[in-house]
């Protein structure tokens, strides 16, 4: 069961990812540093109040998590085997076939839910698994057999599916996270990474993607400016300020630093399409999602070849998508940023890969307030 984690020799296994969610229940940052179950850029923003710990259930699983509740020992006697047996008569595991690459923030959760709701389709114990880029190389048959223990599902699903938005930062040579992993330290981010996972998924893998707007995307991660340095204890976000004015946070805003470059999202996404053909691929818009939910969950289950279903009733309000960023951008900003030419450019290429064409001038998350 245990899969190497990035870095260190820890393993992100199931009594490691119980540890973790104690020490979020416990608001316990320092002693998550370093945690194979929680990534660095996740533990940043928990420690600024920009992440919310319940979000744990995404990285660490629902189950995971609920059973750290209150009462010591809450977890204690959990083991692979008793998740397995939470399931009605028979458990199987299943390769996951399909993939969500990206990017988070975008209604991923909300829309990994209702798929999980789907007769046909699992993720298994969690929304996010968040390994598939610890294959190095090495005893591939050993890697599919780890990861696919990860998805012990009722014997009536038929496609197992990982919804761990990272992924597609892999595709972009240039990421300043996902080179720490060991798959690009094997195979170098781009091409080189994504191939190695072409290998262990298989040709015919399916990959789905959703990209937002990304300023409101920006501003859900926590990627706003700060006034001043003391600010990052005791934060105050500037509502309207997104990398224009002098401050930031831990060095992250829309216009400089490592969310800067992932909001040019061709830039991951580029590689993906040199390795796998386009028919492989379904890109959504976050816009469309939210405005539609039922039109895009088709979209969805028609790409995978399942039935269509009724988009789940309680998830139809932004649902498990719970988090609903009350700081919003300023119109002014969202022009400014949009008519950046390097943003601009970024655009266009990301229209020409996924042949959408983005609704990103529209104003439609943003306050003139
Ligand atoms: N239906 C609907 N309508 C409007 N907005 C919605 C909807 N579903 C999800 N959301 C918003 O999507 C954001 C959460 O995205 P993710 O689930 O991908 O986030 S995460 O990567 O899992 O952390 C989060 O955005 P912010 O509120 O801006 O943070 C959610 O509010």
């Amino acid at each position: 069961l245990h899969l190497e984690a990035a870095g260190g020799g820890l393993t992100c296994d199931l009594a490691a990812r119980e540890a973790a969610a104690s020490l979020v229940a416990g608001r316990d940052w320092a002693g998550l540093r370093g945690h194979p179950c929680v990534p660095a850029d996740t533990l940043l923003q928990l420690e600024a109040g920009v992440e919310d710990p319940a979000d744990a259930v995404e990285y660490l699983g629902e189950r995971v998590v609920a059973d750290v509740g209150p009462g010591p020992g809450a977890a204690a006697g959990l083991s692979f085997l008793s998740v397995g047996s939470q399931h009605a008569s028979c458990v199987k595991g299943l390769l996951p076939k399909v993939m969500y690459i990206g990017v988070g923030h975008s209604g991923s959760t909300t829309l990994a839910d209702a798929m999980n709701q789907h007769p046909d389709l699992t993720y298994g114990q969690t929304k996010e698994h968040n390994c598939i880029w610890n294959y190095n190389g090495d005893n591939k048959a050993g890697f599919i057999e780890r990861y696919t223990a990860q998805f012990q599902v009722k014997c009536s699903k038929k496609i197992a599916f990982d919804s761990s938005p990272r992924t597609m930062f892999l595709g972009d040579p240039a990421d300043e996270q996902t080179i720490t992993y060991p798959i690009a330290k094997k195979f170098g981010l781009g091409v080189g990474a994504v191939a190695a996972l072409k290998d262990v998924l298989g040709a015919d893998a399916k990959f789905i993607t959703m990209f937002r707007d990304p300023v409101p995307w920006a501003m859900s991660n926590g990627v706003q400016d700060v006034l001043d340095a003391h600010d990052l204890t005791d934060i105050q976000i500037n509502r309207s300020n997104l990398g224009f004015g002098k401050g930031f946070l831990k060095g992250q805003t829309l216009t400089h630093g490592f969310f800067a470059k992932r909001a040019c999202y061709a830039n991951g996404l580029e590689a993906w399409l040199k390795v796998f053909p386009r028919e492989n691929f379904l890109f959504l818009t976050s816009e469309d999602f939210f405005a539609d939910p039922q039109a895009a969950y088709d979209q969805v289950t028609d790409f995978l070849g399942v039935s269509r279903a009724k988009y789940p009733e309680e998830l139809s309000n932004g649902g498990s998508g719970r988090r609903r960023n009350n700081r919003k951008h300023h119109d002014g900003i969202h022009e400014q940023y949009h008519a950046l030419p390097w943003v601009k450019g970024c655009r266009e290429r990301l229209e020409k890969l996924t042949g959408l064409k983005f609704k990103w001038d529209d104003h439609a998350e943003s306050t003139s307030a």
